[in-house]
């Protein structure tokens, strides 16, 4: 038969059966079933039983330390329910009430061992009609935004956005994503649905809920406004629908009213150099190429000179997003020198941050209630360190400080309010009392005097109770069970007067009350129970003026991360010497004497060598428009490539660049297709990821992008890679026009600059000498010798005849080879094909020249005619 307590739980697990079902009995949290199997795995506690024949498995953890524990299985990507006791027990003569009161999801719950810079991304997908609305929500500091994908790439670019944003969990409709995909958008979904695999926990919602009719509602009650249209959602049907189910879930999962989600952004993927997921991953933006390694090799790592977190977020998303427009771009680089030129000012500035906390974060306790008092007197620590801030931003006079320094609200009366209510020494916990200052609220401090006095009474009844004994030992004491009491330890026990009244025995000690000692306990006991009330009443008050003021709050937090970004740039800029880029309408990218930040830095940091800077010029329009990179392997090909990538990067985040000058045509995307993905665990092999890659830039660059391809085609057959390569090479030079960097190993493609006009050859150097190759890792003119891997079989030891005798086949290679590709490249593809390369006739030379005619049977050879003809037409 089911206990009582059973059946709340099974109740409960039918209405959250995605969930584990935290039950809370007495001081545990008790699970039970196969959620008690599967957590006793997961955290190593004992499994137990709640019978004797162990068919009711279970398994418990202490209430007070279940938060460590809840948080380890919310980072496995689990989804928790906690099953509540809510009435006293004492107060009731049956079996207490159990409600949920609280889900715990990935997306939902805040997890204190995030890192500040770092975002915790809740997102849900719509699909409306052709259109797929994207919300993403990060719960700790109230930060929303929706944007809105459609026509043909819809599928594909709302999956490339969800791999660049990473969300810990992801809502959608039940019918199923790829259902879904399917349907509306065909083919593309196959693709598309790689991106969902990244995802730990995926939460399907009821399909009514992602609905117009209910979700848009949702979002118009949330904020109290008739109409979408002034959060920019209007005619965003699929965004508003992705936010109102967010909005719908987060109530499901009772988040509280979450006052300080004040307002959703509708966001425009291409208002921003647009970088792909594969992008931000090849280039190490923020997070490094393999999980595990450090993130030293970040670009974010490298830039992360801010103060606040709230400045270490926004470095994050703008390396994510980098800026598009000159007119923004401008303003930003213009602060930046004026603060990288005045040593006093920027360190007045960036010192005047020290004390700004995470504003947005303590913002979010303070909605979602977990914050203490102490947490409030830092929203007020950080708050007070405003005024100093924006007086320190106003010393400087470019335009953007001025209106940073304009638009900042330094939340003064907000300050006020905590300053006032907050006593400076309050405790962590709101329950220990002393939290509200005195002179707040009067009947408070007249029961504090209450106590007080209370508690001298008592100091004075312990000496007189002493006096009277002659137990000098003789003590008052207090515990929660108990109450108050005098203690006097065995040996004394007999001197104890006949008025005392026995409480307890111990082993060492008796205790003991007196009528007048109870008097005073419950004095004392109801003037703290009272002034405990009136403490929660006015922390609660104070709670709910500080949230309406949250706007405000998330406005200023807003402010203070672009004031910090700009400090950080500036900070980088004066300590390593870069210079500002020219950033401008036009079609080149050009640096002389450049560096690659985060290798030159770690080189610097490790000690060891010294980063050898490197120019470029490129120009889409006239110029050499396409440079092919040739050199020996550990050359510096992928290095300069990349570099490339990230000075354009942060010259459009409005950073200064390690160069000695750079100038660069507004881009407006960045495709790169760097080295072996590591996607061949997801089941693709790493040529097919290579050509869809490949693809997606061939299909979608245009002359104002920036293309980095490195070693194409090297995960098939020599001919067919250098064959697509080539193909690859004449179609961005001919009908993109992209600002291309192309390193291969094919030597063969450097011939193509007898053909395309508007490519040039430039090779890594490396110089031999008795002790081996060095790497000189500067970038000249010209293709690269084709040598290097002889030289290299000689500094390894190979007999001096195999070297010469490989000479000779390769300069007879390389002299045919030449020719034939002089041929190919002539404008019939037809004879590429033919002379280029003849695999298949080699095969069949190569057959006839091992056989031993004198040897065979004329029935041997005509079965190796048949054989030989049977591959000629199996190749046709
Ligand atoms: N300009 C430079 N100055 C100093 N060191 C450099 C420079 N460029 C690259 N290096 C160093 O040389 C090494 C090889 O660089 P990289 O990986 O770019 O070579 P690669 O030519 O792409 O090699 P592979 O063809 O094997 O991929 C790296 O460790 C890098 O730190």
């Amino acid at each position: 038969m089911q206990t009582p307590v059973m059946r709340q739980y099974f109740g409960a697990k039918e209405q959250h059966p995605d969930c584990l079902m935290f039950c809370r009995v007495g001081d545990f949290y008790e699970l039970f079933y196969d959620d008690a199997i599967l957590v006793a795995r997961l955290l190593q506690l004992t499994l137990t039983a709640r019978d004797r024949e162990k068919k009711q498995p279970m398994c418990g953890v202490p209430w007070h330390s279940a938060e460590a524990y809840l948080q380890k299985l919310l980072r496995m990507g689990y989804k928790i329910a906690l099953l509540e006791q809510v009435e006293d027990p004492k107060l009731t003569k049956t079996i207490v009430k159990r409600d949920v009161t609280r889900v715990l999801t990935p997306g939902t719950s805040i997890d204190p061992g995030m890192e500040a810079s770092d975002s915790c991304w809740l997102a849900s997908l719509s699909v409306l009609g052709k259109g797929i609305g994207l919300a993403l929500m990060d719960l700790s500091t109230g930060e929303f935004r929706a944007t809105e994908f459609a026509g043909d790439g819809a599928w594909v670019a709302a999956t490339d956005e969800l791999g660049r944003v990473k969300p810990v969990e992801l809502l959608y409709p039940g019918g199923g994503l790829k259902g879904a995909a399917t349907l509306e958008f065909g083919g593309a979904s196959e693709d598309a649905s790689g991106a969902f695999e990244g995802i730990r926990t995926k939460t399907a919602l009821d399909e009514w809920v992602f609905t117009a009719d209910y979700a848009l509602p949702m979002v118009r009650n949330h904020f109290k406004v008739h109409s979408l249209d002034g959060m920019g959602l209007g005619g965003h049907e699929a965004a508003g629908v992705a936010a109102g189910a967010m909005l719908h879930y987060l109530r499901a999962t009772k988040q509280g009213a979450l006052e300080h989600v004040d307002g959703v952004r509708f966001y425009e993927r291409s208002n921003c150099l647009e970088l792909d997921a594969v992008s931000v991953r090849n280039l190490e933006l923020v997070e490094p190429l393999f999980s595990g390694e450090t993130v030293q090799t970040t670009l974010f790592y490298t830039l992360d000179a801010c103060c606040t977190p709230m400045g270490k977020r926004l470095l994050r998303a703008t390396l994510l997003r980098p800026a598009s427009g000159l007119r923004e771009i401008a303003a930003r680089l213009e602060a930046v020198g004026e603060a990288a030129g005045d040593l006093r000012k920027r360190e007045g500035l960036r010192r005047s941050m020290d004390n700004v906390l995470d504003l947005e974060r303590l913002l979010g306790r303070v909605a979602l209630d977990s914050a203490g008092p102490r947490e409030v007197l830092s929203l007020a620590g950080t708050i007070g360190a405003l005024p100093g801030v924006r007086a320190a931003v106003r010393e400087f006079g470019s335009a953007r400080w001025r209106a940073l320094a304009e638009q900042l609200d330094a939340l003064e009366d907000l300050h006020e309010m905590i300053a006032l209510a907050i006593a400076e020494d309050a405790p962590v916990n709101l329950a220990d009392g002393g939290v509200i200052r005195a002179g707040v609220d009067a009947e408070l401090d007249e029961l504090r005097e209450l106590s007080r006095s209370g508690r001298q009474a008592l100091v004075a009844i312990e000496e007189r109770e002493r006096q009277r004994t002659g137990i000098g030992s003789l003590k008052v004491r207090f515990n929660t069970v108990f109450g108050y009491y005098l203690e006097v330890t065995k040996a004394n026990a007999k001197s104890v007067p006949a008025d005392y009244e026995r409480k307890q025995t111990l082993v060492n000690a008796e205790r003991f009350t007196t009528p007048e000692l109870k008097e005073y306990e419950a004095k004392i006991l109801t003037a703290q129970e009272r002034s405990g009330e009136i403490e929660r009443r006015l922390f609660h008050e104070l709670r709910r003026h500080l949230l309406g003021g949250a706007p405000r709050m998330r406005e200023a937090a807003r402010k203070i991360a672009e004031i910090d970004l700009l400090a950080c740039f500036s900070h980088l800029a004066a300590l390593r010497g870069w210079v500002k880029p020219v950033v401008e309408e036009s079609s080149v990218l050009e640096f002389l004497g450049a560096r690659h930040p985060v290798v030159e830095r770690r080189m610097e940091e490790s000690g060891v060598g010294r980063f050898m800077p490197n120019s470029l010029h490129l120009d889409a329009v006239g110029g050499p428009s396409i440079a092919l990179i040739t050199g020996p392997n550990m050359g510096g090909k992928s290095t300069y490539l990349r570099q490339a990538a990230l000075l354009v990067i942060m010259a459009q985040c409005g950073s200064f660049v390690p160069a000695d000058s750079m100038r660069v045509g507004l881009v407006d995307r960045i495709y790169t297709r760097i080295g072996a993905s590591d996607n061949v665990a997801r089941g693709r092999s790493t040529f097919m990821v290579e050509m869809t890659e490949t693809a997606a830039i061939l299909n979608t660059a245009t002359a104002k992008s920036l293309v980095l391809l490195d070693e194409m085609g090297r995960g098939t057959a020599t001919y067919d890679g250098l064959s697509l390569a080539w193909a690859t090479v004449e179609h961005m030079h001919d009908r993109i026009g992209a600002r291309t960097l192309f390193a291969t190993h094919y030597h063969e493609l450097t011939l193509l600059a007898e053909k395309l006009a508007r490519l040039k050859n430039l090779r890594v150097t490396a110089k031999e000498t008795a002790g081996g190759i060095v790497f000189l890792h500067t970038v000249e003119t010209g293709p690269a010798s084709k040598s290097y891997g002889i030289e290299v079989a000689r500094l390894a030891g190979l007999p001096a005849q195999v070297i010469g005798r490989a000479r000779e086949v390769l300069k007879v290679h390389e002299r045919a080879e030449t020719q034939q590709i002089r041929e190919a490249s002539a404008p019939e593809p037809a004879s590429l094909q033919m002379t280029m390369f003849t695999p298949l006739s080699q095969r069949i030379v190569d057959k006839l020249a091992e056989v031993d005619v004198d040897e065979m049977t004329p029935r041997e050879a005509l079965n190796l005619l048949a054989e030989l003809q049977r591959e000629l037409k199996g190749s046709a």
